[in-house]
């Protein structure tokens, strides 16, 4: 089994979507696959589609009770249109049989929120009936409210909570200990090599939340985590098997 985080970065184009989907299809044939995706220019357009502004705090976006039902609209569509590529899946949320439930992170941050648990006998019944789950980033609260989750953590906890692998698509090849020189791109890192890169300051920006949320599945009970591109659909069976990207391991 493995799981995939699908980011908003990977699925700027229809056709690029299109050809990850298609390779995600060919994966199918070797082993069960868990989707969990973003989508943060999706939201950005329906928001600004509404004349939303918003802002990003600590890497998440304070999200309103106006943000979020944007935010819910904007990706629960997107799980269903993934769903829809894909077929033999099936586009799911938080709300679903309890799939993803959490809590509210910080005051400031509004309906931003983190994973504490997840249905994963209903993801195991669905692998099981062959049928690949794919998981929007809207977890619920205690009391059923809707929470966006950052697409690392949410994908992370999939991961941690089904002991499975995952796989990180994002708009580089991996890390780099040298960014942005492609030489310099590393096979493995371990958790001692990420912190020394965050200190050190070769590991930033964006990096470091998904690194952070790859530590967080591993502290959670996946085994391994690989941050690999999701921009060249031919890579993205390799970065499964071992091939490219940067294997992070404990
Ligand atoms: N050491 C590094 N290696 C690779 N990318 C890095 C590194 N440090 C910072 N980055 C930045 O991290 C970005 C990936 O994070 P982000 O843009 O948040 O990804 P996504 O939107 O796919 O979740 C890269 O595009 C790059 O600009
Ligand atoms: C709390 C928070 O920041 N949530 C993210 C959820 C989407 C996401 O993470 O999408 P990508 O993987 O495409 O970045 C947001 O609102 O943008």
């Amino acid at each position: 089994m493995i799981v995939i985080k699908y980011g908003g970065n990977a699925m700027k184009s229809l056709e690029l979507r299109r050809a990850i989907t298609q390779e995600i299809s060919t994966l199918r044939s070797h082993l069960d696959v868990v989707i969990v995706h973003g989508g943060g220019p999706v939201i950005e357009q329906n928001l600004q589609a509404r004349n939303i502004t918003s802002e990003f705090k600590r890497g998440l976006r304070v999200t309103t009770p106006e943000i979020m039902d944007v935010t819910e609209q904007a990706l629960t569509r997107l799980s269903k249109e993934l769903s829809q590529d894909l077929e033999n899946a099936i586009g799911l949320s938080g709300r679903d049989m309890e799939l993803l439930v959490g809590q509210t992170i910080a005051e400031d941050l509004g309906r931003a929120g983190r994973i504490n648990t997840v249905n994963t006998d209903l993801l195991r019944k669905l692998l099981g009936a062959g049928i690949t789950p794919v998981i929007a980033c809207v977890g619920i609260d205690e009391n059923g409210e809707a929470l966006n989750v950052n697409a690392d953590w949410a994908a992370g906890a999939v991961a941690g909570a089904l002991n499975a692998p995952i796989l990180y698509l994002t708009d580089v090849d991996g890390v780099y200990t040298n960014y942005p020189d492609p030489a310099s791109l590393a096979p493995q890192l371990t958790r001692a090599d990420i912190e020394k890169g965050i200190q050190d300051g070769w590991i930033a920006g964006g990096m470091i939340p998904k690194v952070e949320a790859a530590l967080h599945a591993l502290d959670k009970g996946a085994p391994s985590a690989t941050i690999s591109s999701g921009m060249r659909a031919d890579v993205l069976v390799e970065a499964v098997f071992g091939q490219s990207g940067t294997k992070i391991v404990p």
